[in-house]
């Protein structure tokens, strides 16, 4: 694990020294956007236009930020428009590889060894994490965006000359709510199991903890009464909740010490997870092989034998009863 200091990779892992034991993400740096008519997207100064075959992928298979972004990749039918590589699970003193093996595809595109290899091509004084997902335009060979959620953005809208216009993830109505749960979601689900999992304290653990708790018990509420997040329709609120929570007893329970109580003790919680599971397309997103080895294997800190647990026994594919609220749209 490590990062590039103005190009040259540096092994080294997160510093929680200057934030009482707490784990802060860093910003993500290539902010651009894919646009359907090639113009820049508002604040951006380069444009970068939608085209079959023109962009390529870079993803971890363990990853619930690159999860999010194959999902989306799947729902609206890219697979034909926008190739993938995929790393190897374990990101070690070299960081992400492109070892070829266990699923992992190899650098599709340069044949590279390691991911920093790929920023610093794109920038070969790059200074800065050196993370997927990453979205690469093979025209003007560099990186788009390396922030997952704003590459979920451009897949729901920018392609929808070739793909699945009628899928809308985000849609206008729904826009100030979906907004307003992520803004919820990111800090004390998607990110807090980080916080809980990477805090080098007690007190940063257990504020992380509280957080990650408590909203979990909110959302097992809200979905007593409503099949989604925001109600009949399934929406990015939805997939960005499912990488965290597919991944949740398996790794987070035990790996990240998150465990006042698993996914499967929460009622609406493991039946809305099973149904998120059997959208078509979706399970064949979820690699438990990756998700597991990466976790428990990468992170020496927390899980020095670097031993993976063989449990939990999971099927997703039991039934559930969320259909018993009214259809999606
Ligand atoms: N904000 C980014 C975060 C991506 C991220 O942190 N990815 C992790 C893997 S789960 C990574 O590559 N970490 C490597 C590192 O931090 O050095 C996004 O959502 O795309």
């Amino acid at each position: 694990m490590g990062l590039l200091v103005d190009g040259k990779w540096v092994d080294q892992w997160y510093d929680t020294k200057q934030s009482g034991g707490r784990f802060m993400r860093s910003q993500s740096q290539w902010r651009d956007w894919i646009t359907a008519d090639g113009k820049p997207a508002p604040g951006r100064t380069r444009g970068f236009k939608a085209e079959p075959g023109r962009y390529h992928f870079y993803v971890s298979l363990a990853c619930p930020w690159a999860h999010r972004t194959l999902i989306f990749r799947e729902l609206k039918k890219l697979q034909n428009l926008i190739s993938v590589s995929v790393v190897h699970h374990y990101m070690g003193e070299n960081g992400w590889t492109f070892l070829a093996e266990d699923g992992a595809t190899g650098d599709d595109l340069y044949g590279f060894d390691y991911l920093h290899q790929i920023y610093t091509k794109a920038d070969p004084s790059y200074s800065g994490r050196v993370t997927v997902p990453v979205l690469w335009d093979k025209k003007e060979q560099t990186i788009v965006s390396n922030e997952s959620a704003e590459i979920i953005r451009m897949f729901n809208s920018a392609f929808d000359e070739w793909g699945d216009a009628s899928v809308d993830l985000y849609p206008k109505a729904l826009r100030g709510e979906i907004d307003a749960l992520n803004d919820m979601i990111y800090p004390a689900i998607n990110n807090g199991v980080y916080r809980a999992g990477f805090a080098t304290t007690q007190a940063a653990y257990e504020e992380a903890f509280s957080e990650l708790f408590s909203m979990l018990d909110k959302l097992e509420d809200r979905l007593s009464s409503q099949r989604y997040l925001t109600g009949d329709r399934l929406t990015e609120a939805d997939w960005r909740l499912f990488t965290t929570l597919v991944r949740f007893d398996p790794v987070y329970v035990g790996h990240f010490k998150c465990n006042l109580r698993r996914i499967a003790d929460y009622p609406n919680l493991s039946n809305y997870l099973r149904d998120l599971y059997q959208v078509p397309g979706v399970a064949g997103t979820v690699n438990m092989l990756h998700i597991k080895s990466h976790y428990y294997g990468s992170h020496t800190t927390i899980n020095p034998t670097r031993i993976v647990p063989v449990g939990p026994q999971i099927d997703h594919d039991l039934p559930h009863n969320r259909d018993r609220f009214r259809k999606a749209a």
